[in-house]
């Protein structure tokens, strides 16, 4: 269950042994979307993705998941509309992902776990002038949460698949250009549940607009094995640990609302 799974991972890397202690944290992600209390708000408009393949920059194995970086030094990968008012720049984009097929996504659909999860990190340019600044501000990012489901060989992943061996250990980083993350987007980008969140590693900040999209996307058996062949452990440490179950566990509602763009 994900129960065990969570002390699983509790026991399984240091990460998560000292549960971060955040003050009077209301606003935590990630959750459980309940489908039938979701709300739906009919002025939440489609996503606006705008990515420029040319800023993609490199691919890095940061000891928590593997992330694909874009030079967000200009307005050149933005995400607009959906909940959002601002304009958004695209930093980067991980993913989560389980030990087994049975689990790894960070929300769930009616407790339903997906094997992976995507997330496209964002930040308010129209308000802030650093990712840095914007990752404790308010209003500061907005992530696009994308659920991963084992099926047919997703052809737009496979460069970046091909590209894992060689970050294999924590701190290996090579580059990675020319890279549109726009196909990993589902087709339909109307329909999502949007909430106020957080960052679901430390510095675990309250200052996510999450977006999370209704439909999945399609990665094959294949594809998920090999970012289990990652490793959380540098090329030094003597004991070599997988990177697997790197989710957080969920986090209470505390009364927020979810809404939906769809009926
Ligand atoms: C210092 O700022 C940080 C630190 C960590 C992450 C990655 C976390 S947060 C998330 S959502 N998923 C993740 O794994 C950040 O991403 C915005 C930003
Ligand atoms: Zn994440």
């Amino acid at each position: 269950s994900r129960k065990e799974a969570a002390q699983r991972t509790m026991k399984l890397h240091p990460m998560w042994q000292q549960p971060i202690a955040v003050p009077g944290g209301h606003c935590q992600s990630p959750i459980d979307i309940v489908v039938r209390k979701s709300v739906f708000d009919s002025a939440l408009k489609p996503l606006a993705t705008d990515y420029d393949p040319e800023t993609c920059q490199q691919i890095w194995n940061n000891g928590y998941s593997f992330l694909v970086e874009y030079d967000d030094s200009a307005d050149k990968s933005t995400l607009k509309g959906g909940p959002l008012q601002d304009q958004f720049r695209l930093c980067q984009f991980h993913f989560h992902w389980g030990e087994s097929n049975a689990w790894g996504s960070e929300h769930t659909v009616d407790r339903r776990l997906f094997p992976a999860e995507l997330h496209l990190v964002h930040w308010n340019s129209d308000k802030y002038s650093l990712f840095e600044e914007a990752v404790s501000g308010d209003n500061g990012l907005a992530v696009i949460g994308v659920f991963l489901k084992v099926g047919k060989r997703h052809e737009g992943l496979q460069k970046l698949v091909d590209a894992l061996p060689a970050i294999r250990h924590k701190g290996s980083v090579v580059e990675f250009t020319r890279f549109d993350p726009a196909c990993l987007l589902p087709s339909n980008t109307e329909d999502y549940w949007t909430y106020h969140g957080s960052l679901t590693t430390p510095p675990l900040t309250e200052s996510v607009t999450w977006i999370v999209m209704k439909q999945h996307i399609e990665v094959s058996h294949d594809q998920l094995a090999v970012f289990r062949s990652l490793l959380f452990t540098s090329a030094e440490e003597e004991v070599q640990k997988s990177m697997v179950n790197n989710f957080r566990v969920q986090q209470p509602l505390c009364g927020r609302t979810v809404r939906s763009s769809f009926t």
